[in-house]
């Protein structure tokens, strides 16, 4: 069981609202000035990786108190509780151990006494095996050619890591070889999809920790009648199918067979699960020893998070200071800016990330929370959020903190586009900080030729107040164990910001309701007749889309 303490009830979030009122008259400018340490002081570095967090407004004691609030939280047992397979998962009764699917270390693991570890190895080595067959061309389709396209059919955590993460890492793809993925229940989704591809020489991947999941079993059973418009022949689907399941009764019910299915267990989370076999498609995409990589860097994450002190853990600083605008400035998102157009369905990923887990209200005393949880994730590549909604971030009225991601190192680096799009990088979190004074403004005005009277017309748009806190992350180059290990970073710091919050993380019943009512309304769109068992909205839509399709 973890600790339960309503975070508000803590000492150090008293300490943080009256330190929250001096802090928040200061300037960002003004805490650099008075300390021009502030980059050596709020920087952590872990191999490739370099957290910048200075443009926060927070000083060293606004981190001596936010530390205070993790301790007082029971963040070092909780985390200790995690990677020893305590089941911290209490509203599901299960452990939460995607920290072993990447054990690199291969320690021992223990779930109810039995080590873990034999498992994973032995489904490692299986996807190694599968993998190395589809990319070197062993595995054959029912007319004996190569695989040359594969469709993962999965949604939520069986779908949006495996496409992050080929995005991601598309650098490292094989060439001929290429993935789709189809999530969407909309019949438009795996129409496209599959238009022009051929039966002969395309692998399905089914998807599903549970295995029954609407969406899911919909797309499954729609790719599988094409393919045997086609194939014709019943025998022919296990040499194009295969299976990615903790179900084992379910996908042998859909006909795949048990030799093509690739197992995980109930400790995975769904949308921690792109680890685990739900991985394959990654895995064939990159190649195994890639995919491996991606193990380590995420292990290597692993390592520090769990053995590095409050203030020099990377994890747990961006989950305080995410804790310290969402809680004590109001703020109600967090964007996520990658200046890498390979990540750009990163913050997609992390929206289901960070609002499937802390998205809560109840705390884990069972009482409604009164204080603010998760915040709204949202983002998309620099430079093109520059020209879209960038301006709400510089001038609007809401606190947007702000995460900036970018390699030093680009995959492809073409003339200077590279050292363009870093100038930008380095630019935004500059003016963000700093701003533009109205004086500042004038001045550009008066050097720009303008009188007096426009000036003052003027000046006040052209202002910018700035003080906007932004981390910024740089790494090296985007490889898969750089990517491993941002992506356990931001794991990890949503489980930080769940422990604080006193919520649990890994349930997500609040997306039951909808599943079980769209049951419940499916039967009824069957016939003409119209319903009257709804509200009069529903009942309303309902019968408009009888009249109308
Ligand atoms: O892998 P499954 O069982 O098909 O579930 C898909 C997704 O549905 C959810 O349960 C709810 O959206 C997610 O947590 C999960 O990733």
């Amino acid at each position: 069981m973890l600790a339960s303490t309503p975070f508000d009830k803590t000492a150090a979030y008293k300490k943080l609202k009256t330190h929250h009122k001096t802090i928040s008259q200061k300037h960002l400018r003004e805490l650099f000035e008075e300390d021009p340490e502030r980059h050596r002081k709020f920087s952590i570095r872990l191999g490739d990786i370099l957290l910048d967090y200075s443009k926060n407004r927070i000083t060293t004691r606004t981190r001596a108190y936010l530390v205070q609030l993790a301790e007082e939280s029971g963040l070092k047992d909780a985390i200790e509780k995690m990677f020893t397979g305590e089941k911290i998962n209490s509203t599901e009764g299960r452990s939460v151990l995607h920290i072993a699917l990447r054990n690199r270390a291969n320690t021992p693991v223990l779930v109810d006494g039995k080590d873990v570890m034999p498992d994973v190895n032995e489904v490692l080595a299986k996807m190694k095996e599968f993998s190395g067959q589809v990319r070197s061309g062993a595995w054959k389709g029912y007319t004996n050619k190569e695989i040359t396209d594969i469709v993962n059919i999965g949604i939520g955590g069986s779908d949006l890591g495996p496409v992050m993460v080929t995005e991601a890492l598309k650098a490292y793809g094989k060439k001929g070889l290429k993935v789709h993925f189809v999530s969407n229940v909309d019949g438009t989704h795996i129409a496209e999809t599959l238009r022009g591809l051929n039966s002969e020489t395309t692998l399905f991947m089914i998807a599903s920790k549970t295995f029954t999941t609407q969406e899911t079993m919909a797309n499954a059973h729609s790719a599988r009648d094409w393919f045997l418009e086609t194939a014709t022949d019943q025998e022919h689907v296990k040499k194009h199918f295969v299976a990615i399941s903790t179900n084992r009764s379910e996908v042998e019910k859909f006909g795949i067979d048990p030799a093509n299915m690739f197992g995980f267990w109930d400790w995975v989370g769904g949308r921690y699960s792109l680890w685990s076999a739900i991985g394959l498609s990654i895995a064939c995409f990159i190649g195994f020893q890639n995919f491996e990589q991606l193990l380590s860097g995420a292990h290597d994450m692993d390592n520090h998070f769990r053995n590095t002190r409050f203030d020099k853990n990377i994890p747990v600083i961006l989950a305080l200071l995410g804790i310290w605008y969402n809680n004590f400035f109001d703020a109600q998102s967090q964007a996520i800016l990658p200046y890498d157009q390979y990540m750009h369905r990163f913050a997609a990923y992390f929206q289901q990330g960070d609002m499937e887990s802390n998205g809560k209200y109840v705390g884990r005393d069972g009482q409604p929370v009164d204080y603010q949880t998760g915040p709204v994730i949202w983002g998309e590549p620099g430079t093109n959020g520059q020209h879209a909604f960038y301006q709400l971030i510089h001038q609007g009225t809401k606190l947007i903190p702000c995460d900036f991601i970018a390699p030093a190192v680009s995959h492809n680096p073409l003339g200077d586009h590279h050292k363009m799009l870093l100038s930008n990088f380095f630019a935004q979190t500059e003016a963000l900080m700093n701003g533009k004074t109205y004086d500042e403004a004038a001045a550009e005005l008066v050097a720009a030729g303008k009188n007096q009277e426009e000036i003052a017309a003027l000046a006040p748009y052209k202002a910018f107040t700035g003080n906007r806190p932004t981390n910024s992350i740089l790494v090296k180059k985007i490889t898969p164990k750089v990517l491993g290990s941002l992506i356990a970073m931001y794991e990890h710091k949503i489980f930080v910001q769940g422990i604080i919050w006193n919520i649990y993380s890994f349930d997500q019943w609040g997306v039951e309701l909808g599943k079980q009512l769209a049951n419940k309304i499916y039967p009824e769109l069957q016939s003409d007749w119209p319903v009257n068992n709804h509200d009069s909205s529903t009942n309303g839509l309902i019968n408009q889309y009888k009249r109308w399709r």
